[in-house]
């Protein structure tokens, strides 16, 4: 039986996710900011503007009207960036079937949430907004898993990790097709923390791995070892943070997503590492503030970028020893050549 799908954020991945549903017998409909997307899906069926190249079934459709795309619909998918999804998520709240609870939330952005203390894991920070009923029945959706090849159908293995079985079993069943497996997992904060850094790690990658191109000194096996430090950083401030099964971290939403995240050539963090390295793209900015205020200058979203501010904070107060994310904080916030930072870390980290 169809089911009325709303995804919130029209970018590559909120468009890739609706045309899988589509493609499925799903009737969707994307809210987008933009009214060139929404136009562009509406007339076209192809979102020209994120995902380029990819034609969606007719019964994807698009609209400017986010309480229209949120209302009477069983399922609501957010894919917004981590910097837009609260405010976002703010004026859905007197939409009928959000305010009651009776639509089935899940979501899709990786990364943290800025907050006046500590930053927040997103569904902590949905949980703060949303009716109290939504309360470990937010369902968080990550792993390997870009945008370019769910829409073109490529198996593709993703968690839907929720407190409530019974929510991430509902998303699976929804989510799930030919080509894309959909696994259910308890370890919400696991998930989320594997989901927000292993993007951070895969900024780091993507410089060491320009840095290579033309070195005598490091090459692949130098990228195994920063992945595999990498890894094992994303585990510490896991367990900081209280997630609660090991096994997340060797899943498809862990090594599973890092290693897409460092390898793929559809890669937006690691593109960003490259172009730090063989661009110079950070001259334009003062420091990492700046950055993340005009990232929207960089012209693709390196969520790695925020994520590395957040990283750096919560190691900070926790007293957590984090090489690479500190390292590369230290570089996008100005106060380490990227020349100085692949040896630095190769120092430093532990494997
Ligand atoms: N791309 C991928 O393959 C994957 C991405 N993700 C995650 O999904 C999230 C979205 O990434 P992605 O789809 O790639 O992003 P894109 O860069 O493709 O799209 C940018 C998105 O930002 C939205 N946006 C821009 N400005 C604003 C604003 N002021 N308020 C609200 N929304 C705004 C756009 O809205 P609009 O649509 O309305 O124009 C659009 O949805 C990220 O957290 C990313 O890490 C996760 C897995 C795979
Ligand atoms: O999360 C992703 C793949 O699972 C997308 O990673 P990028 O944002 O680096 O393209």
């Amino acid at each position: 039986m169809s089911q009325k799908i709303g995804i919130i954020g029209a970018g590559a991945w909120g468009t890739a996710m609706g045309i899988s549903l589509a493609k499925k017998g799903q009737e969707v409909e994307l809210w987008a900011l933009e009214a060139d997307v929404v136009e562009s899906i509406n007339t076209v069926h192809e979102n020209k503007k994120f995902l380029p190249g990819f034609i969606a079934p007719e019964n994807l459709t698009a609209s400017a009207d986010i309480k229209k795309v949120a209302s009477g619909k069983d399922f609501l998918i957010l894919a917004s960036p981590s910097l837009y999804l609260a405010r976002t998520m703010k004026g859905l709240l007197d939409v009928p079937n959000i305010a009651d609870g009776s639509t089935c939330i899940g979501i899709l952005t990786k990364g943290f949430i800025p907050s006046e203390g500590s930053p927040k894991l997103i569904l902590e920070t949905l949980e703060g907004v949303l009716p109290e009923s939504y309360k470990k029945n937010l369902v968080y959706i990550a792993g390997p898993s870009h945008a370019e090849e769910v829409a073109m159908g490529k198996v593709t293995g993703l968690v839907a990790a929720c407190e409530n079985p019974r929510n991430s079993i509902r998303f699976r069943e929804a989510l799930r097709s030919k080509g894309l497996l959909v696994y259910s997992s308890f370890d919400v904060i696991g998930v989320q923390i594997c989901a927000a850094a292993k993007n951070v790690v895969a900024v780091a990658f993507g410089c060491l791995d320009a840095i290579a191109e033309k070195s005598d000194v490091f090459g692949d096996n130098t990228e195994s070892l920063l992945l595999a430090a990498g890894l094992n950083e994303i585990q510490i401030i896991g367990r900081a943070m209280g997630a609660t099964h090991p096994e997340t971290f060797t899943s498809i939403s862990g090594v599973g997503d890092l290693d897409v995240t460092c390898r793929s050539k559809y890669g937006r963090n690691r593109r960003f590492g490259h172009d730090i390295i063989q661009k110079n793209i950070l001259d334009k900015f003062s420091d990492l503030d700046d950055l993340i205020a005009r990232i929207s200058e960089i012209g693709y979203l390196p969520e790695g970028a925020v994520a590395c501010k957040y990283v750096h904070q919560i190691a900070q107060e926790r007293n957590l020893r984090l090489p690479i994310c500190n390292g590369l904080f230290r570089i996008l916030n100005k106060e380490m050549q990227p020349a100085q930072f692949i040896q630095e870390i190769l120092d430093g980290m532990e494997i």
